[in-house]
């Protein structure tokens, strides 16, 4: 297989050193943009094959095939190594296992380190958002956590295809340091100070990315698809409003452009995995034949939790963790939300 190669950009810019938690698809990505844009990475995996593969040999095969890294991405299983000195620490591992693995690495952090959320799920039990399980495991201020999340699926991204994103923070230094970090010819970051809007977007866009792939695998068109990603982005909007969240976000970057990036790639899991639901996989098989994480699945009912306690209506969320985690027949879907009692669109 012919190597897409991603040489080095201006490396000079600046000497920023950061380490990346999970060596996946979006960690090993995520790591080759901040080389590109002149950083100097270390990934952390836990495994050793893949760390090895991707010092030695500049590739992460298992995730990325075909992709050649920069070759200032290194990986190691030694996560205090990959911290050490550290200007900023991203993490992508999935969203459920964060909060333990970050909580052990509290002294391994620097006084200054800021962290990054790459995540994009809502914590099981807590219904946090990532950015708050960050700052509440590694014991820093969220004024040292920032938020990267966009249309930014990792396979086009690992080919150095352009794309924009947003960096989301509640300190302006900190956003901007991470926009630093990444910025390259093919990966442009804007600043947000909407962390809570940019978060649940991210989060949400999974499950309406589940749902319409559940839509696709049934067979059905693109007025059905177009219909759930409107009304999605309609019920991501109503739950950020509820929690505070700027409406400014939801049409931007991280709401509406990743809400059509992943329901539209055949490569998102989400919208995969749905797809797989759609034609009659159940959840374990839909699962193991996607491969990779599909945040959507989980956080789907922790979704679907925060809306119920702040009495925000997910119609299209409910559906989804009625499909996946309660047993109703995948032909149900469509009759269940159409059969809702009439209302006006701007209700
Ligand atoms: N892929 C994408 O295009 C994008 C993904 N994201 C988000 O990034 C996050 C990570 O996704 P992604 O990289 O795609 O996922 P992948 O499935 O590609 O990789 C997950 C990584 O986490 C590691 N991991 C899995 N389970 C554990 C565990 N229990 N403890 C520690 N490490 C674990 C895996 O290690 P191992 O290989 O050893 O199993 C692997 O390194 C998700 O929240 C996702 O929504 C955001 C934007 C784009
Ligand atoms: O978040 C993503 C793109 O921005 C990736 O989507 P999936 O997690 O569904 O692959």
């Amino acid at each position: 297989m012919t190597a897409d190669v991603m040489p080095p950009e201006d490396a000079s810019r600046h000497t920023l050193r950061a380490a990346v938690l999970g060596a996946g698809s979006w960690g090993t990505t995520f790591a080759a943009v901040m080389a590109d844009a002149g950083c100097t990475v270390t990934v952390w995996g836990r495994d050793e094959k893949t760390c090895r593969q991707i010092t030695e040999d500049h590739r992460n095969e298992g995730y990325l095939p075909g992709v050649e890294l920069p070759a200032g991405v290194t990986a190691t299983t030694d996560v205090r190594a990959a911290l050490a000195g550290a200007d900023i620490v991203a993490v992508a591992v999935p969203s459920q296992v964060a909060r333990r693995t970050l909580e052990p690495l509290r002294d391994a952090i620097g006084p200054s380190t800021v962290a990054v959320s790459l995540m994009k799920g809502v914590e099981l039990s807590t219904d946090r958002r990532m950015s708050e399980v960050v700052a509440e495991a590694l014991a820093i201020p969220q004024d040292r956590v920032a938020v990267v999340s966009g249309p930014n699926l990792a396979r086009e991204i690992a080919r150095r295809q352009p794309t924009a994103t947003v960096i989301a923070s509640t300190s302006d230094a900190t956003a901007q340091l991470v926009a630093r970090a990444c910025a390259s010819s093919y990966f442009r970051p804007y600043t947000n100070r909407d962390v809570v809007g940019v978060e649940l977007c991210g989060a949400v866009k999974n499950v309406i990315a589940l749902a319409v792939g559940i839509s696709q695998g049934r067979g059905l068109g693109y007025n059905t698809m177009a219909t759930v990603i409107t009304r999605g982005l309609v019920e991501i909007t109503r739950l950020g409003l509820a929690l505070g969240a700027d409406a400014d976000t939801f049409p931007g970057l991280a709401g509406m452009g990743d809400l059509m990036a992943t329901c539209a790639s055949p490569d998102s899991r989400n919208h995969t995995l749905g797809g797989h639901i759609g034609r009659g996989m159940s959840l374990d098989e839909a699962i193991a034949a996607t491969g990779g994480t599909a945040e959507g699945v989980k956080s789907c009912r922790s979704v679907l939790e925060l809306a119920t306690s702040l009495g925000v209506e997910m119609p299209i969320t409910h559906a989804v963790v009625r499909v996946l985690h309660e047993g109703l027949p995948v032909d149900q879907l469509a009759p269940l939300l159409l059969a809702r009692p009439h209302k006006a669109e701007g209700a």
